[in-house]
């Protein structure tokens, strides 16, 4: 059975560090989405996101799309079927609510994670290193969104796997232990149970 891991977690907690380990580690192709945000430093089209204006994201077909602090994201079924297409297992960073969704639509062949810090100050950190810049780090942390996804949704309690992301060594091991469990359940046939 195919499997997506879908990250989630609020800014600075490492999704897209965790996807990047995964491919370069396992292989697991990581889904692109869309978005309107405005390209950061060193971030690419086609490989970080598909960066759109509002005209063009329309232009697409969306299996959930969300907004997420005043711009817009959303996830494709082409960009899953391409990543299925060269490994069983694929990733995807996603906010809360996507990843309720893709719940919703995917069931078994979801598998989530879903990372945090211990103190918050610790994001904030991270994105400064990063080179966000002040201005959007504050646009970010006032948005109702950022707040939210400090916090596992009680639809995902019981079926995300959380990670504390505070030492990078140590969620090392996390995410190879739930690689490998990932992998096993490949190995099942859907509604096997
Ligand atoms: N639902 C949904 N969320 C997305 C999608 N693409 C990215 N996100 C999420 O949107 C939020 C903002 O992403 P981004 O602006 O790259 O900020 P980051 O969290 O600092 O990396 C993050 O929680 C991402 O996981 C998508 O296609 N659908
Ligand atoms: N365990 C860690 N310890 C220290 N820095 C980390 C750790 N994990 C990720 N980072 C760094 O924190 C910043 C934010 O990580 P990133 O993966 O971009 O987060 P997200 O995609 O969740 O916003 C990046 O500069 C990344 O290199």
């Amino acid at each position: 059975m195919d499997k997506v891991i879908v990250i989630a977690g609020p800014t600075g907690s490492g999704k897209t560090t965790i996807a990047d380990y995964l491919y370069q580690k396992y292989g697991v192709i990581k889904v692109i989405t869309h978005t309107t945000r405005p390209k950061r430093k060193n971030e690419q089209s086609g490989i970080d996101y598909y960066f759109e204006t509002d005209e063009t994201f329309d232009d697409n077909h969306y299996l959930e799309q969300v907004q997420y602090s005043y711009y817009r994201y959303g996830s494709s079924y082409e960009g899953l079927r391409r990543a299925w297409s060269k490994n069983s297992i694929a990733s995807i960073v996603l906010d809360t609510a996507g990843a309720i969704t893709y719940l919703k639509e995917l069931g078994a062949q979801v598998e989530i994670l879903f990372l945090r810090v211990n103190e918050e100050k610790t994001l904030k950190d991270r994105l400064l290193k990063r080179g966000d810049s002040l201005e959007a780090i504050q646009k970010r942390i006032d948005s109702p969104e950022y707040r939210r996804d400090m916090q596992l949704p009680e639809e995902l309690q019981g079926r995300a796997t959380v990670i504390n992301n505070d030492d990078w060594e140590h969620t090392k091991q996390k995410i190879d232990q739930f690689y490998q469990r990932v992998k096993e359940a490949t190995k099942k046939i859907p509604n096997e149970g």
